[in-house]
């Protein structure tokens, strides 16, 4: 049995109230710290870093919990001063608007532990933990059931979040419950029926609630030799078959079963057409990938650009799986 908590001692909740001032004019006269807690508040905080597109503007504020109680009280800060919370895990799902987002944007990304039950077979994660860091854990141990996660680029609360998936896997066929936030404050155990997952679909797209923790099921007890080989087999195909020299969000699109994105935007004639720095891939027409320099904007009417077309030859409306998040222009150039 393997238990760990990632160190550090930023953002956790102190024994006994912080000391310093709710705002230190000093350094930063809008830095904040989060009473009870070592946590900052960061205001005007960029997120082009913290996006795998690499674009984006800024959060009116930022912070980075490392427990459930810093969390706890990053979500009543909000509460208390009526912020709109954004929850971001590695973004790599989300196209960030240009002019940034208004409100919170909690990151997850210090949210850490793994528990790996060798009885049981069940792995308890912390949302923030990488997803293919995980995949290439259980190879390594021989567990069976994560085989298919290496190459996507995000944490476990974005993939339960997103019933993240790849090679006809996916999150729903092992999850065993997610422990969520409610806006009030409340911890809740989900299950994948609550959770209504269908095809890179669950019920918590769209809702307040942050997901803290997740408990997977997988098969321990095989020929780690075995395991490493698929996965490293799957890792190889998503090389030769999807662009990772560019940032980009994965697929835009998701796939209109029966046909595949990508197919209907080769089929059109899109592969390589570009607008500012974004391009649609050579390698995989429903990648948009940022070859420098690309703004937001760009990635959003390249994404508006072939949806029209798509929709003009085949008459099917492309259904994007990127989350486009804050402000954007109504009408492309
Ligand atoms: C190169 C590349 C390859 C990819 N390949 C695949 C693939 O094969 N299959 C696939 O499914 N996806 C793929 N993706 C897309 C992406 O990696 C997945 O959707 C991933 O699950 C997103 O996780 P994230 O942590 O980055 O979430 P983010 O992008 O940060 O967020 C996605 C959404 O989830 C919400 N969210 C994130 N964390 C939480 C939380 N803890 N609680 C509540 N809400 C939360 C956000 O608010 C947002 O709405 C790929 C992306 C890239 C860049
Ligand atoms: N195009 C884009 O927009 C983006 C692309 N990416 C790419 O996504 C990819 C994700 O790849 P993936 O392999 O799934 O994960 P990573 O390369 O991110 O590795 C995740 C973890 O798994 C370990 N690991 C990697 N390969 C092996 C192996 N063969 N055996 C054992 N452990 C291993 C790594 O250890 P160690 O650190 O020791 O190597 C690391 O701790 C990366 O190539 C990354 O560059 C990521 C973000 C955006
Ligand atoms: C990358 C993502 O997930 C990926 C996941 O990694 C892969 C591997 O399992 O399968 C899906 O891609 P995909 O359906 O495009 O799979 P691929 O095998 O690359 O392509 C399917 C079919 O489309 C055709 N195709 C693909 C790209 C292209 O430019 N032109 C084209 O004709 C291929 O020839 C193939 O016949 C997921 N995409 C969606 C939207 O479901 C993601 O969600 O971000």
């Amino acid at each position: 049995m393997k238990i760990s908590q990632a160190a550090g001692n930023i953002c956790t909740v102190s024994a006994t109230p912080t000391q310093k001032p709710e705002t230190d004019k000093s350094s930063d006269s809008k830095i904040i710290y989060l009473p009870g807690t070592d946590c900052i508040i960061k205001p005007q905080a960029s997120l082009s870093a913290f996006t795998s597109y690499r674009v984006g503007g800024a959060a009116e504020w930022y912070v980075a919990p490392r427990n459930l109680e810093a969390l706890q009280a990053s979500l009543n800060y909000a509460k208390e001063h009526n912020l709109r919370v954004t929850t971001l895990g590695a973004g790599s799902n989300l196209l960030v608007s240009d002019r940034g987002l208004p409100g919170l944007v909690i990151a997850t990304r210090h949210l850490r532990h793994s528990h790996f039950d060798p009885e049981t077979g069940l792995v308890t994660v912390a949302a923030g933990e990488s997803i293919p860091s995980l995949a290439w854990e259980a190879a390594q141990l021989g567990w069976q059931g994560l085989e298919w996660a290496v190459g996507i680029p995000g944490t476990v609360g974005g993939a339960v979040v997103m019933n993240a998936g790849a090679h006809n896997s996916c999150i729903a066929d092992i999850l065993v419950s997610a422990e969520v936030f409610s806006p009030d404050g409340k911890l809740e155990t989900l299950t994948p029926e609550q959770l209504g997952y269908t095809y890179r679909t669950s019920l918590l797209q769209g809702s307040d609630r942050i997901v803290t923790q997740a408990t997977f099921q997988l098969q321990p007890g095989a020929d780690p030799a075995k395991i490493l080989a698929l996965t490293k087999q799957h890792k190889q195909h998503r090389l030769s078959t999807q662009p990772y020299n560019f940032p980009s969000c994965g697929s835009v699109f998701r796939n209109p079963k029966p046909y595949t994105a990508g197919w209907l935007i080769e089929q059109t004639g899109l592969k390589g057409y570009q607008i500012g720095g974004a391009q649609v891939a050579q390698l995989h027409a429903n990648f948009i990938v940022n070859r420098g320099g690309a703004k937001a904007s760009d990635i959003f009417c390249l994404i508006r650009h072939i949806q029209e077309q798509v929709q003009e030859r085949w008459s099917i409306l492309l259904e994007p799986e990127v989350k486009m998040i804050g402000e954007f222009q109504a009408a492309c150039g």
